[in-house]
């Protein structure tokens, strides 16, 4: 999928939500569980009633490796129901040796039909670029997340003459990489402080945010500060929509919850086409 068909996703469905799929098979609803897969059942409702809603998936691979094999099989069944004008991102935070990388490239871009995958940028270019062969796919990297951990090194004063974050050198070095067209970066809610400052070095690029609903960022805030004309950012909410309700009723609650975001949406969308 390309920017612009990503931007116009986000006008014709008023929305950029992203809704996470990290299904933990000991949260299901009971009802589930004496289906053939209840992982993949879950999902599938999860995706009938929110995919009108958002404008991405993004299911988190660490809650798939962990069910062994079967773990595979359900995300595979899951990628398969997600409409195909829905951008789906693969959170692996990959990233390795170029060699090693481009296997995890060919397991997410071709073995499974993701058009993304979250990065890590620790090891530098050579493990990130393998990534970026195929058109129409991206790279999501990894540059200031949303846990309290992102102050460990993220946050580190560089003194190299530019008086900046590492987080802002990840920025400027990577961005050399690959356009806007190929590369978004994770920048958490919860960091809504540092928005600006990610914006005066990438004002084009898509963002990811994670980090609203169960981490407690706000939506307005990261909206107003990072947003860009082509709107430009992805939010993920994951535990507040899918776990809205451990009930019969888990898909309907999990509409309720991703209509109210997508509203809020709707209305700061409208904000920024009037700037
Ligand atoms: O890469 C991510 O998606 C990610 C980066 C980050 O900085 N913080 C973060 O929470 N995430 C992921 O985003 C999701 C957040 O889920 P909730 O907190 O339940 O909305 C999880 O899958 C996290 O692994």
């Amino acid at each position: 999928m390309t920017r612009a068909q990503l931007f116009e996703q986000i006008l014709k469905k008023k929305s950029y939500l992203c809704v996470g799929l990290d299904t933990d098979p000991l949260k299901l609803p009971e009802h589930l569980m004496d289906t053939e897969d209840p992982v993949f059942e879950f999902n599938r409702q999860i995706v009938e009633a929110t995919a009108d809603l958002c404008v991405a998936y993004k299911p988190n691979i660490a809650f798939y490796e962990a069910q062994g094999p079967q773990g595979w099989v359900s995300l595979q069944k899951t990628l398969e129901v997600i409409p195909p004008d829905i951008f789906t991102i693969a959170d692996a935070k990959r990233g390795d040796i170029g060699n090693t990388s481009e296997l995890y490239a060919r397991a997410f871009f071709q073995q499974m039909a993701f058009d993304s995958i979250t990065v890590a940028p620790y090891m530098g270019a050579d493990s990130v670029k393998p990534f970026l062969k195929q058109e129409g796919k991206w790279v999501i990297l990894l540059a200031l997340t949303s846990n309290a951990g992102s102050q460990d090194f993220q946050m580190l004063r560089l003194h190299d003459g530019h008086e900046e974050y590492l987080f802002e050198q990840v920025l400027r070095t990577s961005s050399d990489w690959a356009t806007a067209d190929q590369m978004m970066y994770v920048v958490g809610a919860t960091r809504a402080d540092y928005v600006q400052r990610v914006r005066q070095l990438i004002p084009n690029h898509f963002l990811l945010v994670p980090g609203v609903g169960a981490q407690g960022g706000s939506l307005a805030e990261i909206s107003r500060l990072g947003m860009n004309q082509q709107c430009g950012l992805l939010v993920n909410s994951t535990r507040a929509i899918i776990y809205a309700s451990s009930g019969k009723d888990f898909a309907e609650k999990a509409r309720a919850a991703a209509l109210e975001v997508q509203r809020e949406m709707e209305a700061l969308l409208e904000e920024l086409l009037v700037r």
